[in-house]
């Protein structure tokens, strides 16, 4: 979901300096979805857009939740008047749960393959965007939740006891593929 006045042109730019992603995009070509995983609210007179992590129960990292985040992302990156966003979660106690283990456990190695580049792509777009990005960190955040935060410019977590970060993955057995 992308709400803002305007329609958003897949158009190529450069724009505040940035070099747009061509019109087709990797993550475009993958995206069978139709369910929505993500609201973007793109507030024109600030130039922030507010992204709201909705895949209920714990917006586990999938390949279509990854895939969806990272079209968003692009599309906003190609608006020139869009200079900030700010990543928060929709779902109660939880920003993310890291990647979804459902997608590696007892999956083929080109299946595998196919997460793994999503999840690449997914840090890589955040952390090389040219918007400021902000993590608002609003619930527990292991792993690859911590990832995601990591790659934004900037953190800021609720202060609840209850809520924990960090790169847990390895407990699970998981060792992250060489980058
Ligand atoms: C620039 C950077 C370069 C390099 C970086 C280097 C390294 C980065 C490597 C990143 C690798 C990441 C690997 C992973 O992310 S593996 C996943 C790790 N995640 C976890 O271990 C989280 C486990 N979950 C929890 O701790 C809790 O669920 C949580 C605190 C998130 C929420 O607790 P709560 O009590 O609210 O809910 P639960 O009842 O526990 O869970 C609800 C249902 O959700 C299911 N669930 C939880 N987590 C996952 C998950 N990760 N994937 C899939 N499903 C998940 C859980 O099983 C429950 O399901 P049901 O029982 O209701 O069916």
């Amino acid at each position: 979901m992308y709400a803002r006045s305007g329609l958003l042109s897949q158009r190529s730019c450069s724009s505040h300096g940035r070099e747009c992603a061509t019109p087709v995009l990797a993550a475009q070509r993958r995206n069978n979805s139709t369910a929505t995983k993500i609201a973007v609210e793109f507030d024109q007179s600030t130039g922030v857009a507010v992204m709201r992590l909705q895949g209920p129960p714990v917006n586990s990292l999938s390949l279509d939740f990854l895939t969806e985040l990272c079209i968003n992302v692009e599309k906003l990156e190609m608006d020139k008047n869009c200079r900030g966003l700010i990543l928060t979660s929709s779902q109660p106690k939880v920003f993310s749960a890291g990647l979804d283990i459902m997608e590696i456990y007892g999956k083929s190695p080109e299946r595998c393959g196919e997460f793994w580049r999503a999840v690449q792509e997914m840090w890589l777009k955040l952390y090389g965007s040219s918007m400021v990005t902000i993590a608002a960190i609003n619930g527990s955040s292991p792993a690859g939740g911590c990832l995601m935060s990591m790659t934004c410019d900037y953190r800021i977590m609720a202060d609840n006891p209850r809520y924990s970060i960090g790169l847990n993955e390895t407990q699970l057995g998981i060792v992250a593929p060489f980058w």
